[in-house]
């Protein structure tokens, strides 16, 4: 060893941006050693110092453009967040000549398209491993690990606010704002936890994944986003009933067709191992036509499980800078020139199993007009649940269960089931996801 150190400057100190900073400090030998040069932090841009961080030695800029304008560093860290700032920060950055290093989902969702042929005209790179699944390297395992496959589908819970928020609703009865607010408290949320919990973060990770996974450009405008504020705890008590547990996915399905992009609540087998990932773990599914099903698991958010991948970035640049090939991997795992557009499957055509619930007149031949409604546009019933009427009350809960149908053909026979006399409210529809890898 060694070349001369890399020089590090890091935007934003909050929980992402605090937790980078320490483990980058107390891991330094162990960094050093893995990086073959030292990987030190010279400059910090901050609104203000964090309580947990020793800045002593770094120089530390209350404007975080000065960071991008430092001519000493060779990879800024953006921890921001945001998309207007964040995006002229990295711009900046990225016309100085410098690596970015990024935790910022949004910011490579929405505009990563052109940060990553800015930074190839620039001949730097940008990394995002943090910015989906937090510490699990699933961008690296995507992009290199599985660079043999040809990938087929994958699955993923990818927002560890909105799974511990389920989790702690099921095993615990708690209501939901309450485990919003401890989310924010340890800092597992977005700044507006909307969207943690109307699906809009999930939907920027899918589209990385998707884009990694089939060649793509990043297309986020085309994702079907749905969040978790309409579940209800009936749904999740009856789905538990037949033998499923309820999660919030992110599914990315490549076929003849064309690509399902979708993020919405799901019923999994409770057997399958997504359906036991709990709390702020999150764990991603994908299909390669060599591999198989593989498997990756972790923690989704939090300040060191987050900096743990902060780190493995800066680490893997420091590695390409010191034998001068930082542009070695592909942005989205492709040569820019071979991403392809993919068309993205409609709605209508996506085709699930489904579990139904509504609210009946207990009275005889409601049951038979249902199945018949159903038979019509060609669904199965797979199982159906009649509850108990409460005291005093003539309606029941109906629970239905049906097996694989397109949505188009499902919104159909639900519209007509509403408009029955005998049924008293929206019907609550949730897609199941068998996911037999
Ligand atoms: N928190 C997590 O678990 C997690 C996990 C993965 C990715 N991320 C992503 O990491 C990024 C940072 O998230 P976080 O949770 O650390 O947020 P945070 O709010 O804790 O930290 C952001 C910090 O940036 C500072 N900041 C914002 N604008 C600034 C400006 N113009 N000048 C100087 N400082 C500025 C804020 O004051 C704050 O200290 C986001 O893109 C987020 O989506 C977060
Ligand atoms: N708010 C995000 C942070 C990690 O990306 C989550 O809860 O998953
Ligand atoms: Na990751």
């Amino acid at each position: 060893m060694s070349s001369a150190a890399v020089k590090v400057g890091i935007c934003g100190l909050g929980t992402v941006g605090s937790g980078t900073f320490n483990v980058l400090q107390r891991n330094a030998d162990l960094i050093r050693a893995r990086a073959q040069s030292a990987v030190d932090v010279v400059h910090v841009g901050a609104r203000r110092d964090h309580p947990d961080c020793d800045l002593e030695g770094v120089q530390v800029s209350r404007d975080i453009f000065a960071v991008a304008q430092d001519p000493e560093i060779d990879v800024l860290v953006e921890l921001i967040g945001g998309t207007t700032v964040a995006r002229e920060l990295v711009e900046l950055a990225l016309r100085n000549g410098k690596h970015v290093v990024t935790a910022n989902k949004a910011l490579i969702a929405e505009f990563g398209n052109e940060l990553f042929a800015l930074a190839e005209a620039n001949q730097v790179v940008i990394r995002y491993e943090a910015a989906v699944a937090g510490g699990i390297p699933i961008i690296k395992a995507l992009r290199e690990g599985l660079s043999g496959n040809r990938i087929e589908w994958l699955a993923g819970i990818i927002n560890g606010t909105g799974n511990f928020i389920l989790s702690e609703m099921r095993d615990k009865g708690r209501d939901f704002a309450d485990v919003l607010a401890e989310a924010q408290a340890l800092g597992y949320a977005e700044a507006d936890p909307t969207f943690d919990v109307e699906g809009i973060d999930a939907a920027h990770k899918l589209v990385i994944l998707a884009s990694l996974a089939f060649g793509m450009p990043l297309r986020f405008s085309s994702v079907y986003t749905e969040g978790i504020t309409r579940l209800t705890p009936q749904d999740v008590e009856y789905a538990e009933e037949l033998g499923y547990r309820i999660k919030h996915l992110g599914v990315a399905k490549c076929n003849g067709a064309g690509v399902e992009l979708r993020v919405h609540p799901t019923l999994i087998p409770e057997q399958r191992l997504l359906a036991n990932v709990n709390g702020v773990k999150n764990a991603v599914l994908v299909e390669g036509d060599a591999v198989g099903p593989t498997l990756y698991y972790g923690a989704g958010a939090g300040a060191e499980p987050t900096a743990s991948a902060v780190v493995a970035d800066i680490v893997d640049l420091a590695r390409e800078i010191s034998v001068g090939q930082a542009c070695r991997v592909p942005a989205l795992g492709v040569a820019s020139a071979c991403l392809a557009e993919v068309p993205i499957v409609p709605m209508a055509d996506v085709v699930t199993p489904w579990y139904l619930r509504m609210v009946a007149e207990d009275k005889p031949g409601v049951l038979s007009q249902i199945a018949s409604i159903f038979s019509e546009q060609g669904i199965s019933i797979e199982a159906l649940i009649q509850k108990a009427p409460a005291e005093g009350e003539t309606r029941v809960p109906l629970i239905v269960l049906t097996n694989s149908a397109a949505q188009g053909r499902m919104e159909k026979a639900v519209s007509a089931i509403e408009s029955l006399e005998s049924i008293s409210s929206e019907i609550a529809r949730i897609r199941v996801e068998v996911l037999d890898g």
